[in-house]
């Protein structure tokens, strides 16, 4: 497994600094033979190349940090028509999730809304573009909005074909409107991010995570290359990634209210070596999560957009009823808030 200018395992990297082997099936280091999160042993370079495209892989949810939950919540619901899918509080690690959506998890993206008991505002920064939200007709979405006392722009940007609004959410995340037919089957559809080189980004999420380029535009006149990525051909079917980079501009503030996609995998620690081969950089190594016990592998791509993989097993047990303690109340957060 390619490890850049070390050239060590990922695990005997991450625990001990680097052992100096190439490859993991040929690490003898007593401490990595130990390592209950040591990639199978029958992995190589050749597995790990293909590996993205003969994984199991869904966009799971965006994780974003939110002030005020029950806010958001509303929000989200009155405006974007959104429902709420489940509630977990870790009041061990100072959090809670709330995860809202158009559908169950199981087949449909979702926003991972994290709030961290006591803070109430975060910078949302420069290099995040926008979640986008289809709708069959931007101009109803945004008098709904307005009916409701929420602040809109008073009709939509006609561009050609494409009809579309940006709204503000209360932390001050960007929504698009994009106006696409009913037969939408997922309304959830674009994460967009701001980023120093399209092609880059593009490489780099093809080779590393298994995406397919839907399609590549540049906007001369306006400057720009928009780029998008999936797991899906079909954009109206699953969430696109979609990136957006600015003729020269290359310095974009990440802020600190955007988390991470989380996707799915069938292997965290196999997905964790085919991102290292591909020069993503590890930023949290493969193994369960505290009190959760998902196991997840976190990693940034070239511009820092962080990606989380999560087990697709341990993720179908997370939805499972049983697994919902109990229904938590979100003012009991707000109320850890003022405590
Ligand atoms: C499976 C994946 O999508 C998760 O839900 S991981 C949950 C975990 N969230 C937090 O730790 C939230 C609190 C934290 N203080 C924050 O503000 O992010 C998470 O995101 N873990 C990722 C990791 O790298 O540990
Ligand atoms: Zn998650």
């Amino acid at each position: 497994m390619s490890t850049g200018a070390g050239t060590c395992c990922l695990d005997c990297r991450l625990e001990t600094g680097g052992c100096g082997y190439k490859e993991p099936t040929t690490c003898t280091d007593p401490k990595k033979m130990a390592c209950p999160s040591a990639a199978p042993k029958d992995t190589n370079q050749d597995d790990l190349k293909l590996w993205p495209r003969d994984d199991r892989r869904r966009i799971l949810h965006a994780v974003y940090r939110v002030g005020d939950i029950e806010k958001t919540m509303k929000w989200m619901q009155d405006c974007l028509g959104m429902q709420i899918l489940r509630k977990r509080d870790v009041p061990e690690e100072k959090y809670m999730n709330v995860f809202m959506g158009y559908g169950a998890e199981d087949n449909h993206f979702a926003a991972e809304l994290t709030y961290n008991y006591g803070v109430s505002k975060y910078d949302i920064g420069t290099a995040f573009g926008h979640f986008g939200i289809s709708t069959p007709n931007v101009q109803k979405s945004l008098d709904n909005m307005k009916k409701l006392g929420y602040k809109a722009p008073a009709g939509p940007t006609k561009d050609g074909n494409n009809v579309f609004a940006y709204v503000d959410d209360p932390d001050g995340y960007k929504f698009k409107f994009i106006q696409r037919s009913k037969s939408t089957r997922e309304p959830f559809c674009q994460v967009s991010y701001r980023v120093a080189d399209v092609d880059r980004s593009i490489l780099f999420y093809q080779d590393a995570y298994g995406m397919k380029l839907i399609a590549r535009r540049d906007f001369p006149a306006q400057k720009k290359t928009m780029a998008y990525v999936a797991y899906d051909l079909d954009e109206t079917r699953g969430t696109v990634v979609e990136f957006e980079y600015n003729y020269g501009k290359t310095d974009y503030s990440k802020g600190t209210g955007y988390a991470q996609l989380a996707i799915g995998t069938e292997d965290v620690f196999k997905t964790a070596g085919a991102c290292e081969l591909g020069g993503g950089k590890t930023v949290r190594a493969p193994g369960p999560l505290p009190q959760i016990g998902t196991k997840i592998y976190g990693v940034n791509d070239p511009d820092g957009w962080k990606t989380v993989w999560v087990d697709n097993s341990d993720f179908a047990k997370e939805l499972e009823p049983s697994a919902f303690v109990h229904e938590v109340h979100c003012t009991t957060a707000n109320q850890r808030q003022h405590s």
